[in-house]
């Protein structure tokens, strides 16, 4: 089978360490003899750290803009060119630190129509001294910021803990895991992780879940105009604690209209979003799937470049394994 290549999001506040981890995961992959791939948002118009990543690093730029708003779009361009013109072993996303992961989420299930890609995890650095001084202040947009952004990981570095002391370590470790009980969380001087800790062994990661913000507020709160329709349909229940997962698949094939047919009307509630691009074997013809809340919708197309037969669907903690099974069932030449 064609090579999927695993993208990750990194978030964290700004000056967290996300570009030392980014070189730390840099030097493994160098050392490994695997290629990585960078996509790198920064939200002025000028990128300054991209230089320091190193000229062998396939790299991408997405300036002047937060990659969950204005320039959701170029993100899925950019990301599919990436995984198209260098086969990375691996594409990382640093955001701004302002982005909102569920909104990136979105441009990468929409990029893995064109191109073979996996959304395998969301990592947010944390800065040790900076969280526990916002902490004891309990108010603020920052606080809020790095709050949201703790929720919405599945993977937690709490970053610069030679800053704080034993007992300070220990309160901001518990607090994280009351933010997001499902994230792996370490605690790292300079990032110093093993990095097979996020990467784990095959699909592993992403079977973990991708968690979301616990606020579910609607807005980009950074001082730009969001676009008034990137953010509807992302959210889901708003209540605290809502982790969704990501399922990307495959179709090695065309399927039958009636099975998947019946198969979308016996998912689960858990699966509140889907989409994808399906050929249809008795009809021979293509359609993009949507599906929103019980409600789906194919559109027939005619695509003229690459498009891949893809599933994509988004949930909260929905049975990844059943629908993954499923949906092998489904694809299988007899049915
Ligand atoms: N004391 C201390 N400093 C650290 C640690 N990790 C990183 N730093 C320093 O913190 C600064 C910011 O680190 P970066 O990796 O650039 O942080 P960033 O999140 O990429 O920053 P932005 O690009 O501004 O968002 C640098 O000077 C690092 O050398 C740590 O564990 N302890």
């Amino acid at each position: 089978m064609e090579h999927i290549v695993p993208v990750y999001v990194l978030t964290g506040f700004l000056g967290s360490g996300k570009t030392t981890l980014l070189n730390r995961l840099l030097d493994e992959a160098r050392a490994s003899g695997r290629k990585v791939a960078v996509l790198l948002n920064e939200a002025g118009d000028a990128n300054v750290e991209g230089f320091m990543l190193g000229s062998d690093v396939p790299m991408a730029e997405l300036l002047g803009g937060c990659i969950c708003c204005t320039i959701r779009a170029d993100l899925g361009m950019e990301l599919t060119k990436l995984a198209r013109e260098h086969r990375p072993d691996a594409i990382w996303i640093e955001t701004t630190g302002i982005a909102r992961p569920l909104e990136v989420l979105d441009s990468v299930t929409e990029a893995s129509m064109y191109e073979k890609l996996e959304l395998r995890g969301v990592v947010a650095v944390a800065d040790a001294r900076h969280l526990l001084d916002r902490v004891r202040i309990g108010a603020g947009k920052t606080y809020k910021l790095m709050r949201e952004q703790i929720a919405a990981a599945s993977f937690v570095v709490l970053n610069k803990t030679d800053l704080v002391g034993a007992a300070e370590l220990a309160e901001l470790e518990a607090l994280i895991a009351d933010w997001n009980p499902r994230a792996r969380l370490v605690s790292t001087v300079r990032t110093q992780l093993e990095p097979d800790s996020i990467y784990g062994s095959d699909r592993s990661f992403a079977a973990t879940g991708i968690g979301a913000p616990e606020t579910g507020s609607a807005d980009c709160d950074h001082g730009h105009d969001p676009h008034p329709h990137a953010h509807s349909h992302s959210h889901g229940d708003p209540s605290a604690h809502e982790h969704i997962n990501a399922l990307t698949y495959y179709l090695p094939g065309p399927i039958d209209s009636r099975a998947f047919e019946e198969w979308v009307g016996s998912l689960p509630d858990s699966v509140y979003r889907g989409k994808g691009v399906v050929t249809f074997r008795d009809t021979a013809s293509r359609f993009l799937f949507q599906y929103a809340y019980r409600e789906s919708d194919f559109l027939k197309i005619t695509p003229q470049g690459t498009v891949h037969d893809v599933l994509v669907l988004i949930g909260e903690q929905f049975p990844r394994e059943e629908l993954l099974k499923q949906l092998e069932r489904l694809a299988a030449p007899s049915q």
